[in-house]
């Protein structure tokens, strides 16, 4: 993808909501996109686990992870599966760990901030509903914008 988020505000102002910039870029891609698939859950990272354990076709899964900066929800392993199974980015609204690895991967990572220590998994967590973070209401469907700039949200894929 190589749509600049100003340049889309410029355009499609109405059309588009931007997030507060409260993001850091921990992938190897920083400019990506894509339909949104999303999660929500907290301190408990299954849900992130299986969703992108399923094929990608280039979406972008949003995970609403409450703002938690007590642990990770998104290590190697499981962004190593992102790649492989095709998914362009992840949004976290949470952190992250093992950042030097997931800085090497070509995948849009957008995050708080990192934690060496793990989530939970214990099945938890919702798939498929509405999430609001960082301002802004991420809805299943959507398409979702990132780069060096931040994020803007559109109800359709906007060009
Ligand atoms: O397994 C986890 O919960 C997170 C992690 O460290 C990985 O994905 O490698």
């Amino acid at each position: 993808m190589d749509i600049k988020t100003a340049d889309l505000y410029d355009r499609y102002e109405d059309a588009l909501r931007v997030c507060e910039p409260i993001f850091r870029d921990f992938g190897g891609r920083v400019r990506f996109g894509g339909p949104i698939v999303t999660v929500k859950c907290f301190e408990d990272n299954s849900q992130v686990k299986s969703t992108l354990a399923e094929p990608g076709a280039g979406r972008v899964l949003v995970v609403d992870a409450g703002g938690s900066l007590r642990c990770a929800m998104l290590g190697d392993l499981i962004a190593a599966s992102a790649v492989e199974n095709g998914w362009a980015g992840v949004i976290l609204f949470g952190c992250i760990r093992d950042s030097r690895e997931i800085g090497e991967m070509p995948l849009g990572v957008k995050a708080l901030a990192t934690n060496p220590r793990k989530s939970q998994r214990r099945g938890e967590g919702q798939r498929d509903i509405p999430v609001t973070f960082a301002g802004v209401r991420f809805s299943p469907g959507d398409h979702v914008y990132c780069d060096e700039d931040g994020i803007a949200v559109a109800a359709e894929p906007l060009t």
